[in-house]
């Protein structure tokens, strides 16, 4: 008997693929057969899937730019992927179908629900996407990221948080050293697969006026976009605080695992990361992101004093540097911090994610 197929489908963003990539690999342990249907920017994500994923790629139908002709073809160029996503699934058959989200999923998820094939979606976020939110009461069960969520009436929703990479798994539990007054104290600031500029701009300057005591004790981890990369070195430079600043670090969970503090965007990987690790975190979420999610998505570890939320809307250099120094200066406040943070991670996300997918097989 040849072993089950789950098609994956995941938009082009970073964010929509890496929560892919988790259930991706758990299926394979498991012995199913994984295909993914992506478009070409998510393609550029998928060099990390594992090997034995086929991919399918789908045309960027509603992304697509231009003139007025160019958007007047967009419901046909949507009518013939989901007539091709059908075509593919009637040879595939693939026993269950599941979507993280993003316009490029529409063909997929549409073609299992005209050929009534079971079906879920995964939404990372606090506020769901437009395309998870057309499809939430036309598949089986929601699958969420983050808890409560708005789901639309009707919608079957489980929690289920967001998966995290087995290379953050393998901080899970590690000792979290607190700062006290004579030990080394390590800042990691992340801005999401992206980086962020507003970090880039704010933190430097506000980490570079802290009391000479702490500064002196200091070194950061900072992502820092190619473009204010100098910029960034050179503020920590000037204050003789030693700084690692790249566009991207690989390896991330080993830096939130030694930090003492993380200052990081809100996006849904992130905020799973550091609850699964569990670090005290200063979180400003991005004010533009679809539907506020970000601040959605930093609300729980908020109301549990893990995290200190810090709006753009009232970012200043003076705020965030008082929040620094409050908890790079308080060992029991941080300490409390960490453990309500760990007591938030869902490490078994992608466990739990898979076992709907094998119990909608059934
Ligand atoms: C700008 C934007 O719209 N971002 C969205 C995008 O997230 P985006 O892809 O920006 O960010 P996420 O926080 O979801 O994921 C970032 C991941 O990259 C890792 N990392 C980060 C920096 C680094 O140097 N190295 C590294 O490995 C983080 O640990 C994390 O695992 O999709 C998410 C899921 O829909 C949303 O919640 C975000 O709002």
């Amino acid at each position: 008997m040849t072993a089950p197929l789950c098609l994956i489908a995941a938009g082009g963003t970073g964010g929509h693929m890496f929560p892919a990539q988790a259930l991706s690999e758990e299926l394979l342990k498991r012995g199913w057969r994984v295909k993914l249907s992506t478009d070409e920017r998510g393609a550029r994500y998928a060099g990390a899937f594992p090997a034995a994923v086929p991919r399918e790629i789908v045309a960027s139908a509603t992304t697509a730019r231009g003139g007025a002709l160019a958007k007047l073809g967009v419901p046909f160029r949507i009518a013939s992927g989901v007539l091709a996503a059908r075509r593919a699934m009637k040879a595939d058959r693939p026993a269950v179908v599941v979507g993280f989200g993003g316009y490029p999923t529409i063909p997929a998820m549409s073609a299992a629900l005209t050929l009534g094939i079971p079906r879920m979606i995964h939404e990372a976020n606090g506020v769901m996407g437009r395309v998870n939110r057309a499809f939430a009461t036309r598949v089986d069960l929601v699958a969420c990221g983050i808890w409560p969520t708005d789901l639309p009436k009707g919608a079957k929703g489980i929690y289920t948080g967001n998966p995290i990479r087995a290379a953050v798994e393998a901080y899970v539990g590690a000792p979290y050293q607190a700062p006290r007054a004579d030990t080394p104290l390590h800042v990691l600031v992340i801005g999401g697969s992206q980086g962020a500029r507003v970090l880039s701009k704010v933190v430097p300057e506000a980490i570079a006026g802290l009391p000479p005591e702490i500064c002196a004790r200091l070194s950061l981890s900072h992502q820092a976009r190619a473009e204010d990369a100098d910029e960034v070195s050179a503020t920590y430079r000037a204050a003789r605080i030693a700084a690692d600043v790249q566009p991207f670090f690989a390896d991330v969970p080993e830096r939130l695992a030694a930090c003492q503090l993380v200052i990081s965007r809100s996006g849904a990987s992130s905020v799973a990361d550091i609850a699964a690790i569990g670090r005290p975190s200063i979180l400003i979420p991005f004010a533009a992101a679809t539907g506020d999610h970000q601040t959605a998505n930093s609300r729980a570890l908020a109301e549990a004093g893990a995290a200190v939320v810090l709006p753009e809307s009232v970012l200043d250099v003076e705020s965030l540097r008082r929040d620094i120094r409050a908890i790079l200066s308080d060992e029991a406040r941080a300490t409390q911090m960490a453990s309500r943070a760990l007591s938030l991670g869902r490490p078994d996300a992608a466990t739990r994610l898979a076992d709907l997918v094998v119990e909608l097989n059934r």
